[in-house]
């Protein structure tokens, strides 16, 4: 059996070409094309639509690019004029608005600095779409931009409907020559036993055929409908925006022209717009373009496309053009043209279904030989041969439908599509479960995984952060959280609580929205959120502290780095820079500290070494442990980035973050099935050994390595130590990939990837199959 299907083997992910036209090729006995390949990719289209979407990003590139270097040499020439007046439609103006909306979405579109220039820059086009860049837009102008400026949605392929699949099941080569054979057998039959007698043989073929029909077409439709689910379901993308001035999250398509939408890490650019403020915002454009490289958005270059990535920094952009106007809603057609690539499991299923066919229909014409030539021998004993009756015909046709009925029942042509819809049906189920399978494929893969690689953060703990301990003027104290009165046990002075408030106060990427009855929502990564809610009860104002400084410069957070410095000017003139993130690593940029009585002392070695025993003692209790450290700057120079040593120490917080229930369990089945579990985390390996070792993936003689220490590794000593992994702590989310990489490669492993966040989205992909969990889910 093996060696008849060989033929049939196809990879679980990205499947070469030509094992997909391998097997294509080896299908010979097919008797409904449309519904065999029904869920399998289309070749042709799939060419087709590549090509499109080449012709389509490559003049994506020559606007980019090639544009962009002509209007500099038109700048260069001074042929400055300024653009034609465009005559503003009496629907626009009566909607409040000033700007048509082709002209807005060619501004974006074309990178036009000069219509942006002349429309006043991004203040005047949000004038033009009456909006605060503040506040954001009123939510009662909702329906109008919709109306005007159009919605946020592509067009889609309209569904099937129910009849298109009764013609898809009509078009199969069996029921078209049984209706033949009926057809014939209606007119025999009346022509020799007359009216109505005559009928009955052909009618009930007739019969059958249609309930046959139907049976496939209500089946498949059905099928139809649950893929339609899965399909909403797999598009629901959530985005922040701030609307009246309240910051909140929108579904992708709700959003209009004129939102002030907040773009963070790992976000999916969800519409054209133009930068309205950030930081380090670098945008990764292949995509629309293809070109690897990725940009930076800043003031000179100001224009967000959609269907970008950002790849780091964070930013706020006003949108400009919302679903067709953009260039990838052009492109997202093609995205999906073709179908999703056949699973190994449904190919082999194909195989089968062509080898019970071939069978069948051997037996088919066997049977019509044997019964046709009794029939003849017959004739000739009788010598009847020269003798030939209707009735004699009606027989021939007789045995012609029995052999057509052996192929009609034998042939399982049902099997491949039975096969897809057991999938669905289990994709159905682990959404019940609050799993969302992108990929049919992934149901199938999962039951041959021999090796999961897990995230810590937010798949094996809660993500629900809380701190809990804190180290700060030289002692460590637990935080009693029910008492907000007497939240640091001990009392600490006036100016020590001030440095700590300001520096959780200006070093946050969170946004605090306040509803009309004062009803207060962060928005922000678990981690920030748990030190902004800190500083909150400790009496901190963050209105208040934040209006006391203004905010030059930003590095935001990213897992490469796992810091986040920010430099803040105050209205004297004088410049602090702050930076909170990973204990050792901000430890290192320290060499002074808040003492024990409040002023700031030098760090001496074997201070730092105490301070590294607290860390580690934190992170053994299984805290994450985040440093929290300033320096005052007196030059008021414009510096090019915010230094990164001379800082003092103010705290040493440590955030809970409790394990899942159920985890340590379903880490025992996994090693009962024999399935090796590893941990890459990007936090502490203190804090990665400690939860590891309370889910029970690290044992007596597994291996904790910290990332940093394996890169200089080579490929020989990695075959040692990488079967033994057990915690990879530190990692960055290239050492993720990398790890992915070598297990597949190394050992031939079938890996399992879960993860929940941008910095794991690099191995989520490599993997065989990528399990992205969270509730907010980022795309991958
Ligand atoms: N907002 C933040 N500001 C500064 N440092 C942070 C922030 N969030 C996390 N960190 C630091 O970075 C580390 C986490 O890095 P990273 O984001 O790569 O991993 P993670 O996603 O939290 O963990 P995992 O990989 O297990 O899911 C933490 O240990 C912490 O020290
Ligand atoms: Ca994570």
């Amino acid at each position: 059996m093996e060696s008849l299907l060989k033929d049939f083997e196809v990879e679980h992910k990205n499947p070469s070409e030509e094992a997909l036209r391998r097997w294509r090729n080896a299908v010979s006995i097919v008797k409904n094309p449309r519904r065999r390949f029904r869920h399998v990719a289309d070749l042709v289209k799939r060419s087709v639509a590549e090509k499109k979407k080449r012709s389509i990003q490559e003049k994506i590139r020559v606007a980019l690019y090639v544009k962009k270097a002509a209007l500099h040499f038109i700048d260069a020439a001074a042929a400055v004029g300024l653009p034609a007046e465009h005559k503003l439609s009496d629907e626009v103006r009566q909607a409040g608005f000033e700007i048509e909306p082709d002209e807005l979405a060619s501004v974006t579109r074309d990178h036009d600095i000069k219509a942006l220039r002349a429309n006043g820059g991004v203040e005047g086009i949000a004038r033009r779409v009456s909006v605060s860049l503040k506040d954001g837009i009123h939510e009662s102008s909702l329906p109008n931009r919709q109306k005007i400026y159009g919605c946020n949605r592509y067009t889609e392929k309209p569904p099937k409907s129910f009849w298109m699949f009764v013609w898809e099941a009509l078009q199969d080569l069996t029921l078209i020559i049984l209706m033949v054979c009926a057809v014939v057998s209606v007119g025999v039959g009346i022509a020799t036993e007359g009216w109505p007698k005559g009928m009955y043989d052909g009618l009930g073929i007739i019969l059958s055929v249609f309930l046959v029909v139907m049976v496939t077409a209500i089946s498949d439709y059905k099928q139809s409908l649950q893929f339609r689910d899965l399909d909403k379901e797999k598009k629901k993308i959530s985005i922040q925006v701030i609307r009246d001035g309240r910051t909140q999250k929108v579904s992708i398509y709700d959003l209009v022209i004129g939102d002030v939408v907040q773009l963070s890490t790992g976000d999916i650019v969800p519409a054209d717009g133009i930068y309205i403020s950030g930081y380090s915002l670098v945008i990764d454009e292949s995509s629309l373009s293809g070109e690897s490289e990725p940009v930076n958005i800043d003031e000179k270059n100001p224009f967000h496309l959609s269907g970008t990535k950002v790849q780091d920094g964070s930013g706020k952009m006003l949108v400009t053009a919302v679903g067709m106007k953009t260039e990838w809603g052009k492109l997202m057609e093609t995205l999906n043209e073709g179908g999703e690539d056949e699973t190994p499991l449904q190919v082999k299923l194909n195989g089968v279904a062509t080898i019970i066919g071939k069978i069948g229909l051997a037996f088919a014409v066997l049977t019509f030989l044997v019964l046709t030539a009794r029939f003849l021998v017959e004739k000739a004993l009788h010598k009847e041969f020269t003798h030939w009756s209707s009735y004699d015909a009606f027989t021939l046709l007789d045995y012609f439908a029995i052999a057509v009925t052996i192929i009609v029942v034998a042939v399982p042509e049902g099997l491949p599509l039975a096969v897809t819809l057991s999938l669905a049906f289990a994709m159905k189920k682990l959404m019940y479960d609050k799993a969302l399978v992108r990929h049919l494929s992934a149901c199938e893969t999962m039951g041959s995984a021999s090796c999961i690689c897990t995230d810590k953060t937010g798949t094996l703990t809660t993500n629900h952060m809380v701190v809990d301990k804190i180290w700060i003027c030289g002692k460590a104290k637990a935080i009693n959280n029910n008492n907000s009165e007497d939240i640091l046990g001990l009392e600490i002075s006036e100016s020590v609580l001030s440095f700590l408030l300001q520096v959780i106060f200006q070093n946050t990427g969170c946004e605090i929205s306040k509803d009309e009855d004062g009803q207060i929502t962060i928005f922000g990564t678990p981690t920030e959120k748990a030190l902004l809610e800190f500083g909150l009860l400790l009496g901190g104002d963050f209105d208040a502290q934040r209006k006391e400084f203004q905010i030059l410069k930003v590095e935001p957070f990213s897992s490469v780095r796992k810091k986040m410095s920010v430099l803040v000017a105050f209205p004297e003139g004088r410049l602090q820079a702050s930076c909170k993130g990973g204990s050792e690593i901000v430890l290192k940029m320290c060499d002074k500290f808040v003492d024990d009585s409040g002023k700031v002392a030098n760090l001496s070695e074997e201070q730092k070494r105490n301070i590294s025993d607290v860390i580690n003692g934190f992170a053994s209790e299984a805290l994450r442990t985040l440093c929290l450290a300033f320096k005052d700057l007196d030059d008021t120079s414009e510096e090019s980035s915010i230094p990164d040593f001379g800082y003092t120490l103010v705290a040493i917080v440590g955030i809970k973050d409790p394990v899942r229930p159920g985890v340590k369990d379903a880490v025992r089945t996994c090693l009962e099935a024999g399935i090796t579990v590893r941990m890459v985390t990007g936090d502490n390996i203190n804090t990665a050994k400690a939860i590891a070792k309370e889910c029970g993936i690290l044992t007596e003689d597994g291996l904790a390595w910290e990332a940093t220490d394996l890169r200089s590794k080579t490929s020989e000593e990695m075959r040692s130590i990488i079967p033994n992994i057990q915690v990879m702590a530190r990692s960055s989310p290239v050492d993720k990939h990398t790890l992915v990489t070598n297990l597949r490669n190394m050992f031939g492993e079938v890996v399992a990837v879960t993860g929940d966040g941008t910095n794991d989205a690099p191995a989520l992909r490599k993997a065989d199959i990528g399990l992205a969990m969270g509730k907010s889910g980022t795309e991958v």
